[in-house]
């Protein structure tokens, strides 16, 4: 067992161990402060998603995971997956097609934000906050794809998480809206204080991070 204190804000990844078969995918403690970026990489099938899975809480059952999820002093490890409050991102936005971006925005707010107006002001707070004002009626559809990943963004960070795990969340945009992108998604961890864990194969990513970065061996 690794000494570390378990009771301080951010995210700790304590003797984790993921196995699928004699094989040994993932071994590694690591602590992830409030704001910062833990980057992980490693060739396809290191186990990098994997990794997400056991701390998101949907870890397929072939592999067999040891280890603790701590999350701002909280044990969360055997926690159900939609109590674990994390925000998730992948290489596709994944908004409900055919619908309108505050309808997206507002399926992620929760239960306990109560009447329409005040659930309103929130969703174009939010918009407001990823530089897509006034396009809360439109239908998802009908956005670029740089529109439709700052959508995903303002969702996730409607939702109220407590940590980020992103799972290669710009492989698909151009060069330039890459760079807009991660910039935009580490400043909002940074003001919002949540604690990121970014899959990624692009070393620009990592940089741009500005945390750890771990490479899972294949
Ligand atoms: N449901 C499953 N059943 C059996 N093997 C699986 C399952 N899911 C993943 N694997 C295997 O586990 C290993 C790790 O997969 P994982 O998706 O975590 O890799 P990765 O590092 O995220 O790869 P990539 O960069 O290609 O996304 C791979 O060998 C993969 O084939």
């Amino acid at each position: 067992m690794t000494d570390i204190v378990t009771d301080r804000a951010g995210l700790l990844l304590q003797d984790v161990v993921i196995r699928h078969g004699d094989r040994v995918l993932v071994a590694l403690t690591q602590h992830v402060a409030p704001g910062e970026v833990l980057t992980v990489m490693g060739p396809s099938g290191a186990g990098k998603s994997t990794l997400l899975g056991f701390i998101g809480g949907f870890l397929d059952p072939v592999f067999d995971a040891e280890g603790r999820v701590i999350v701002d002093g909280d044990d969360i490890t055997d926690a159900a997956p939609e109590t674990r409050h994390a925000g998730l991102l992948f290489q596709d936005p994944l908004l409900f097609p055919h619908m309108s971006v505050a309808g997206n925005l507002m399926f992620a707010l929760p239960a306990d934000i109560r009447g329409h107006m005040a659930r309103m002001a929130l969703v174009d707070e939010a918009l407001r906050g990823v530089e897509l004002e006034g396009l809360g009626a439109r239908d998802t559809e009908t956005l670029s794809g740089g529109q439709k990943a700052r959508v995903a963004l303002a969702r996730v960070l409607l939702s109220r998480p407590r940590m980020l795990l992103l799972d290669e969340p710009f492989s698909k945009l151009d060069q330039a809206l890459r760079g807009q992108m991660r910039e935009l998604v580490f400043a909002k961890a940074r003001e919002s204080r949540l604690p990121v864990l970014l899959v990624t194969h692009d070393p620009a990513d990592a940089q741009a991070a500005g945390g750890t970065t771990i490479t899972l061996e294949p």
